[in-house]
Order: C-alpha cells, then structure tokens, then sequence
C-alpha cells in the first residue's frame, strides 16, 4: 500500500497535473470513457443493485456528464489567479489569489450510487490539479471492478488509481499520509476516517448521512407533495442520503397522505412491485435484515412485504410512530417511511432541533414565510423547499452535511474549491525601503501611528500634516511611476532644446 501511494506521489511530484491543458485533457478522456463504456457501467450498477439500465442512468451517469461538462466550460476561469484588494502599506504591490493542488487525495466512495459517488469527486481532484487514489465500496463489487479496470484505460496510469477492497485494505489505506481525504459512507466510521486523517493533519470531507425530515404543513396541494415524496423516499430502494427519512405532519393529515402515497406507489410501480423494473433491491441481507427489525412494534399503513431471496422490500409506510423507537433512532436507508404526527410548525421545529443535524430538510407548503421560517430556525446540510432530492441536482450548489451529517462539500466549482488550497500571493518590490522601515525596531510612538495611518487608516492630529504630506509624496510617486515614460520624454526633449540652444548661442 505504501508503495502504491507513494508512486502516486511521485507522479503529483512530476507536475504534470498541474497545467490547465492536461487537466482539461484528463477529464475529456473520462468523459470518452463514461460514454464509450457506458454498456459496461451500466451493466455494473444494475447487478450491484438490481436496478434498470435507465434508472442507473438517470441517477447516475447523467450527473457525472454534466459534471464533466460544468467543469471543461468553467476550468479556465477558475485555475486564474484573482487579485484582491489591497491595503495603503501594499497599494504598490501586486496580491492575488492562486488557487493550487494539495497533492495525493485519497476518495474512499459508498455502495449506494457506486458509480456517481467516486468519480464527481474524482471530476473535482483532477480540476483541481491533483493525483487521487480510488477506494470504491466493496458492498457494491461490480461496480468497483468495472471502475478499476476502465480508470487505467482512459487516465494517466500513475497520477489516478484505484484500489479495491474492504475493511483490512482501507485501514491500511488510511495508515498513510494524503493531502485530502474525501470519505462518503456512514457516521461510524466517517469518524474512524477522521481519527486517521488527524494523525498526519490531513484535511478531510466527509459525505455522511442522518435522518432527513420531511415537514407537510397543512396549507399544501397533497396530491402534488406526495407524487414528490414517493419519487425521493422509493428512489434506489429508500438507500439515498438524503431520501426524507419520515414525515412530521399535523396528525389530520396522516390519513390523507397515506391514501395518496399508496396511489402514488401504483401509479409508479404498477399492481406488483416486485415485477417493476423501476423498483430496486437492498443491498444485501445484512442490510435487509437491518430495516425490517426496523419494523418490529410498528403499524403499518401500507406496504411492509419482503422477500428475503432477492432482498425485497415493499414501500412501506408506518402511522403514529412514536419518536422513541427504534426506527426514528437510526438513518432508516431502505423503504421505510415513518409518519410522526406534531401538533404544529412550532412542535416540528423543536423535534428537528433536539435532534442530530439533518443532511437534508424538505419543507412543503404553499406559505413562503412558513418555508423561510423553518430555514431560519433550524440547521441541516441542505434544504429543498417543495421537493425533495432536487438540491443535490444542481452543481451550483454546495452539497454536504454539516454537524453529524459531515463536513465540507463539493459539486462543480464547490469540488474545486474542496480540492485546492487558495494561496494567498503577495508580491513586493525591494525598492521603496523608506516605507518598510516604519515596522523594523526600534519600536516608537512615532512609528505606531504610522502603522495606525496605514492599516487603521487612523490619524494623529499633531502629525496630520506631516501624514497629508507623505500621502501626497506617495501618490505623487505613484504618478511619476505610471507616468515615467511620457516624463522621461519631455526631459530628454528639454535637455535637447537647452542643448541646440547652448550650442547656437556658442555658434553665434
Ligand atoms: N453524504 C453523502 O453524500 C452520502 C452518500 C451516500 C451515502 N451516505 C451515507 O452513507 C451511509 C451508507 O453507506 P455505508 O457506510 O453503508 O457505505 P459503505 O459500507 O460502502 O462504506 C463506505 C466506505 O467506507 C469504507 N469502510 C467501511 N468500514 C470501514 C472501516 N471500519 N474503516 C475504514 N473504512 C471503512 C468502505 O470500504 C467504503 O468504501 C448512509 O449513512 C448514507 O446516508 C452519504
Ligand atoms: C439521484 C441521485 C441522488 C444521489 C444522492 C446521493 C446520496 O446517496
């Protein structure tokens, strides 16, 4: 593993990552590879998750190209140097922002949308600049594989590499020293992760989850909520991060959002589920077993049959659930959709806040002030007003937890900025000594309130004549500097004209 990493490093050592060139060659060569091999990938999703070729391809493949393409048009712009204000004691000087690579980035993916979850931020670390190692989820093997064998295909060999395996082979992973570590997986070990960074002062992102809520204010159009609630909450089988986890609603409510979300599922998926090509599978039977002790002492409204053969569990949606069971201790990621009445907006907002911080909150009302008020007074990673899941599509936004449901973020420019450090560049000249003497000891009251007439633009009016003169010789030197030229020309004209004249009276 060492050796690995370390040729890595050697490869990021070589610079060759760094030019804007090779960059925007890299991501176009793995947007060739998503779309030459897209069979193949596609193949892969679905035997990791039972899922149709097209779902795989909406959730997934989509968002990688539009990724690629938001990164090939933007690039340019953002590997520039920004120049930032400055200040009186640097008005002659040059500063800007540089931002650069941090080095070797370790991305440690999960199983639940394999293929989308390790290479956006991969897309991110190559914009940036940098060599990245690859550690996708070994839950879902299919698609470590495939990504394995088509990386090399496409990428530089030794810049970007993936290495597959489990536990064992990611603690051994994690024992050396990155740049960056981007992990996206549970909270357990987000702070396993975090503990290891820590080690050698790595920075690291973690992508992690948490029960998102889901708040229907009775001011609403049911009909149009619930079709949006079925979509998020079934999607992948109920394993997405920021699926809404349950529902907080008035209790005269519940009836009414049962019936639709059960019309909705059949609209959706037909009269049998299980024969819909829309409807994926769990992971695997630790995790099946995992959600269906979920349901122990649970009214079910509708839903709530299993097959353990092929993973199989119905869109289920439980009623009265009482806030202290298991099933609203613990992120449920399956198709579980608990339903927890509150008396009003003012009870939902203290149920959110005297629970961990939400990856997610979904809000649905009609009364934009009630949509605000519960931005303002609550905290989740992201929010998204009258739908759920949307947030995550837009790359313009920011995209992470924050609290227990992780920290930092990424998509477009957002990936970008995770990947690169900001170097701040200040770049001044070896002349213009006389002003740099004022820091130099000895220390003096006098050269105190020039520091406070530079920095705090604050003056001493004993030596406000004294500061207007000097700012006056400043800016006359500033004059003279960008004048030069046009002075050093008319002086070499009089010094001509003078001379001609000397010269003819001497004639005469
Ligand atoms: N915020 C996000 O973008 C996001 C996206 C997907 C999933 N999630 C969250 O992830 C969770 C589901 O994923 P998961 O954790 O089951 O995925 P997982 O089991 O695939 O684990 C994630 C990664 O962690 C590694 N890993 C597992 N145990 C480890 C250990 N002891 N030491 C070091 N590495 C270890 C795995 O090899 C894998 O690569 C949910 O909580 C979900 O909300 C978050
Ligand atoms: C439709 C894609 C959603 C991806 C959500 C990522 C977290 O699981």
């Amino acid at each position: 593993m060492e050796r690995e990493v370390q040729r890595v490093r050697q490869a990021f050592l070589s610079g060759r990552s760094r030019s804007l060139r090779f960059r925007l060659q890299q991501l176009e060569a793995l947007r060739r590879m998503v779309q030459e091999r897209e069979k193949d990938i596609l193949a892969a999703i679905a035997a990791d998750l039972c899922k149709s070729e097209f779902n795989a391809y909406s959730q997934e493949v989509i968002t990688v190209l539009g990724e690629i393409d938001f990164m090939l048009e933007n690039l340019p712009e953002w590997v520039t140097a920004k120049p930032v204000k400055k200040n009186l004691l640097t008005m002659l000087d040059e500063a800007y922002i540089q931002p650069q690579p941090l080095g070797v980035v370790l991305i440690i993916g999960a199983w639940n949308y394999p293929f989308v979850l390790t290479i956006q931020p991969l897309i991110g670390a190559i914009a940036a600049g940098n060599a990245v190692i690859i550690k996708p989820s070994e839950l879902s093997e299919n698609t470590a594989k495939i990504v394995a064998k088509l990386l090399p295909q496409y990428l530089d060999q030794d810049l970007y590499i993936v290495i597959n395996g489990g536990v064992e082979e990611t603690t051994e992973l994690l024992k050396q020293r990155f740049d960056h570590v981007f992990y996206t997986g549970n909270t357990a070990v987000g702070k396993i992760v975090m503990e290891a960074a820590a080690k050698h002062l790595t920075p690291v992102t973690l992508e992690l989850g948490g029960k998102s809520p889901c708040y229907v204010d009775k001011d609403c159009d049911l009909d149009i909520v619930c079709r949006r609630i079925t979509w998020g909450k079934y999607m992948n089988c109920g394993q997405t991060c920021i699926a809404p986890d349950y529902i907080l609603c008035e209790a005269s409510l519940q009836s009414q959002i049962v019936w639709k979300i059960k019309e909705t599922v059949k609209e959706f998926y037909g009269e049998n589920i299980k024969e819909s090509p829309d409807y994926d599978r769990i992971i695997n039977l630790r995790h099946f077993k995992r959600i269906l002790s979920l349901l122990e002492g649970q009214k079910i409204a509708f839903g709530g049959e299993t097959d353990e053969a092929t993973r199989y569990i119905a869109p289920t949606v439980l009623t009265d659930v009482d806030p202290k069971t298991k099933v609203m201790q613990e992120e449920i990621f399956g198709p579980i959709l608990p339903i927890v009445p509150v008396k009003n907006v003012d009870e939902a907002i203290d149920f959110i806040n005297e629970r961990e911080k939400p990856l997610a909150l979904y809000v649905f009302s009609h009364n934009h002030k009630l949509i605000k008020r519960m931005i303002d007074e609550t905290s989740s990673g992201g929010v998204t007003g009258n739908d759920v899941i949307m947030h995550f599509m837009l790359n313009s936004l920011p995209f992470g937890g924050v609290g227990s449901s992780g920290m930092g973020a990424y998509h477009g420019k957002h990936s970008f900025d995770t990947f690169s450090h900001q170097r701040p560049c200040l770049l001044k000249s070896l002349k213009r000594e006389g002003a740099n003497k004022l820091r130099y000891p000895p220390n003096s009251q006098s050269k105190v309130d020039w520091g406070k007439f530079f920095l705090l633009k604050r003056f001493n009016k004993e030596k406000f004549g004294l500061l207007l003169l000097t700012f006056l010789g400043i800016v006359a030197a500033v004059l003279v500097k960008k004048h030069q030229a046009v002075l050093r020309r008319k002086a070499l004209l009089i010094f001509l004209v003078v001379h001609r004249l000397r010269w003819s009276s001497k004639q005469r």
